[in-house]
């Protein structure tokens, strides 16, 4: 008889500490960092510095959002695919979400929050400015990270001068009968990288490498998740893979919300580091242009198609 071996998605702290990288503990956390990535793709964060307030005041504001009129909801439109409001899709009717552009600059929030409130809503705004900003850092954090350890440090002070974020208040209702509890189909982020958070019910699930699905527990609401994209994925010539993920509803919930800070390299091209290129890894993947990735993947009506790393290689594949 083999022996099982138990897996875990992995729990990293991050505290005032760690989080200087002038510190001994820097290279240890980063370490564990990578680890986790190269291993799950991605990783649970317990993130000291985000106010309890902040996670109240987020999901309160976020509730607010999804109960103004549809009208008003469907006004939420971007020029770029996968951006906008999105709901009422017969493959995933359990799913609705808004989109933030910039939501770490004012003139992003602000440009958002006109639109769904035209007498303004100055609370909704700063609420939403701070978690992405906070939010952000803590994406860049985990980056800069893996670059270091990588060597490839330049490369990504390149994506980030390029780095566009959105914020997605995502929210699921409840299935109604004979309807299955499924929130959203097993897929990877066409992302850069994806930082999820969420409200007290839980239901996200990933995939490990050898095919277990394991669930996701943010117990507590200064936890976040933090996953790997198909575009990072391919930017680190496959080093670090975007995991496999999927929401099922718990039994007996009226809603689930969550949030999603996603980013994005605009206007210029993804390339492979040459230091991730060598005998043992030979190059996987193609010089690419993010935004047209989404296209490649989206059907003609503008929805983005549901689909796993794997299809990464038709569009980029060496
Ligand atoms: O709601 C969640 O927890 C995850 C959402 C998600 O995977 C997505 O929007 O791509
Ligand atoms: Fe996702």
């Amino acid at each position: 008889m083999g022996s099982v071996t138990q897996h875990k998605v992995p729990v990293i702290d991050f505290h005032k500490e760690n989080l200087d990288p002038h510190s001994s503990c820097w290279i240890s956390t980063s370490e564990h960092v990578v680890r986790a990535l190269e291993d799950y793709g991605c990783f649970i964060v317990n993130y000291d510095e985000f106010p309890l307030e902040l996670h109240e005041a987020i999901f309160g504001a976020s509730q607010k959002l999804f109960d103004l009129p549809i009208q008003t909801k469907v006004l939420n439109t971007s020029d770029t695919l996968t951006h906008g409001y999105a709901g009422q899709h017969p493959i995933a009717p359990l799913y609705e979400a808004l989109g933030i552009e910039h939501p770490t600059t004012p003139q992003g929030v602000q440009k958002f929050t006109n639109l769904l409130w035209p007498n303004g809503n100055d609370s909704f705004c700063e609420i939403a400015l701070s978690y992405s900003k906070i939010a952000a850092k803590l994406e860049q954090t985990v980056m800069r990270m893996v670059s270091q350890s990588y060597g490839i440090e330049k490369d990504y002070e390149k994506i980030l001068r390029s780095l566009t974020y959105l914020l997605r208040l995502i929210k699921y209702r409840k299935p109604r009968q004979n309807e299955n509890n499924v929130g959203i189909a097993s897929h990877t982020d066409k992302t850069f990288m994806s930082i999820i958070h969420q409200h007290q019910v839980k239901g996200l699930e990933i995939q490990t490498k050898e095919g277990e699905w394991l669930p996701i527990d943010l117990s507590s609401p200064s936890s976040f998740f933090v996953l790997v994209g198909d575009v990072c994925m391919a930017w680190t010539n496959g080093r670090i893979e975007s995991p496999e993920h999927r929401v099922i509803l718990p039994e007996g919930i009226e809603e689930r919300y969550s949030l999603g800070l996603f980013s994005f390299v605009r206007d210029s091209i993804v390339r492979v580091p040459e230091e991730l290129v060598d005998d043992e890894h030979p190059l996987q993947y193609k010089p690419f242009d993010h935004l047209k990735l989404l296209q490649f993947f989206s059907t003609k009506d503008g929805k983005v198609k549901i689909v796993s790393k794997y299809d990464l290689k038709a569009y980029c594949g060496v």
